[in-house]
């Protein structure tokens, strides 16, 4: 069913948003390698989170779930069962690419595979580094879901990651846990740095060197609770929202600012943007809370090194690119072409129904920003940040807009239209003093 959104002069208050989707993924995998009980608090309640909890279960692992916290029974390195069914991962990329890591490495077969949307994501960039170590792992043509992995013995390899990809990075390292000998990736871009961080707090050694990064294979990982912050990648549509409507202020708490997340923040900051970081806390993973302001944005260039540290913050930025004055252009982004849609192409047609002035390139956009849009029926692609981006986008459109399906947003932000209603309608503390 579609959604109706009409355009607000300012969105006002404080919010939080809910836990980080790579670090829950991860706190779940890595938990029921462990040797012991991990309980993890902000866990992300989202659907992709939830198919790697599904699949945990189905190789034995005891996972509890309940308001306050998920439960992961840790059955050590070796203690996983062989699934009695298809390992299913919905639509999450993450849990295919990271379980086929850890799969390679086990003593007995498996098959796993998603939705639609997964049937057509690449896994040969996965299966070519797995099968140098030795895996036995076959895709749909080679490069698509299912995969059909069966046991054989890994050795440690160094690999240079062909893409940025803390997706592929990590199904090497994880394969590594299993292999003999030390496993090196080299990354063309630093991406995030999660496992990595998550590993060394388990007791494994991980070394990482500029972009070469050194996993010695453990001989257990030991469990440790792990408090998932607020996903900066939810938090990017209230920060660009609280940019593009004026009179806006906004205060997200408890950000995970991971320096490899906070792309974001140096994108806009190069647009003008008005954010400043509040009570910088944390130790394995920096948090903050986030105070955003109403900013006269200008475009920028967004490409290089930075472009795996806002990947999934893209679509949202496009939006704000479309409220800046002037030009952006978001280059060295083909990655986005193969994620839950082509984030390209779709963000391209979406925005055009406004008439904003927006052109596709071959790795990115070229927006020239700054009209006045107008509201129209946008498509979701079943991607949830697409819709999310254009809701954002919505708000700030003169007219009313329609989202055709806003229930894809449960993906990764299950409550985003709840929270956005929260931040409407109250009122600016100066002016309510003067009614
Ligand atoms: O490792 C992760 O948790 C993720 C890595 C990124 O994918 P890639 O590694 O494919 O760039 C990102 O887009 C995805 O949402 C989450
Ligand atoms: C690309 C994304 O996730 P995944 O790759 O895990 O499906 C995303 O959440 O934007």
């Amino acid at each position: 069913m579609s959604l109706t959104l009409s355009p607000v002069p300012a969105l006002r208050g404080t919010v939080t948003v809910p836990g980080d989707k790579s670090i829950s993924h991860r706190a779940v995998m890595l938990g029921a390698l462990a040797e012991g009980t991990t309980h993890i608090t902000g866990f992300l309640m989202g659907e992709d989170c939830l198919s790697t909890i599904s699949c945990f279960r189905k190789m034995g692992i005891d996972i509890e779930v309940s308001d306050e916290e998920v439960v992961v029974h840790g059955a050590g390195l070796h203690g996983l069962k062989a699934p009695t069914e298809l390992l299913y991962t919905g639509n999450s990329g993450t849990t295919t690419r990271l379980l086929c890591g850890i799969l390679a490495g086990q003593p007995f077969s498996s098959v796993l595979n998603g939705d639609a949307s997964i049937q057509k994501r690449p896994m040969g960039r996965i299966i070519k580094p797995l099968r140098l170590m030795g895996a036995d792992i076959d895709g749909k043509d080679g490069n698509l879901c299912p995969l059909t992995i069966h046991p054989a013995p890994l050795s440690g390899i160094r690999y240079e990651l062909p893409v940025a990809s803390a997706q592929l990075k990590s199904a090497v390292l994880l394969a590594g846990l299993f292999a003999d000998g030390q496993t090196t990736v080299v990354e063309p871009a630093a991406s995030r740095d999660h496992t990595e961080r998550m590993l060394r707090g388990l007791g494994a050694k991980v070394e990482t060197v500029g972009n070469v990064i050194t996993l010695t294979p453990p001989d257990t990982l030991r469990a440790v609770d792990v408090e998932v912050p607020g996903d900066i990648s939810s938090a990017a549509y209230f920060l660009v929202a609280g940019l593009i409507l004026p009179d806006s202020e906004i205060i997200i708490r408890n950000v995970g600012v991971n320096p490899t997340r906070t792309g974001i923040l140096d994108a806009l900051d190069a647009m003008g943007a008005d954010i400043e970081r509040l009570n910088e806390r944390g130790d394995v993973e920096p948090v903050c809370d986030l105070r955003v302001r109403s900013s006269r944005l200008h475009g920028t260039v967004i490409g290089g090194d930075i472009i795996p540290r806002l990947i999934d913050e893209l679509p949202v930025l496009a939006v704000a690119a479309a409220f800046a004055e002037g030009e952006t252009v978001i280059r060295d982004a083909q990655e986005l072409k193969v994620k839950e849609s082509n984030r390209i192409a779709a963000m391209t047609t979406e925005l055009s129904r406004t008439g904003a002035d927006v052109r596709e390139t071959e790795d990115g956009m070229v927006i020239c920003g700054g009209k006045p849009l107008h509201g129209a029926d946008f498509l979701s692609y079943a991607d949830h940040r697409v819709a999310m981006s254009m809701a954002v986008c919505a708000l700030a459109c003169e007219g009313s807009s329609s989202i055709d399906d806003p229930a894809c947003v449960a993906i990764s932000y299950p409550t985003f239209f709840d929270t956005l209603d929260s931040l409407k309608n109250n009122e600016a503390s100066g002016r309510r003093s003067k009614l």
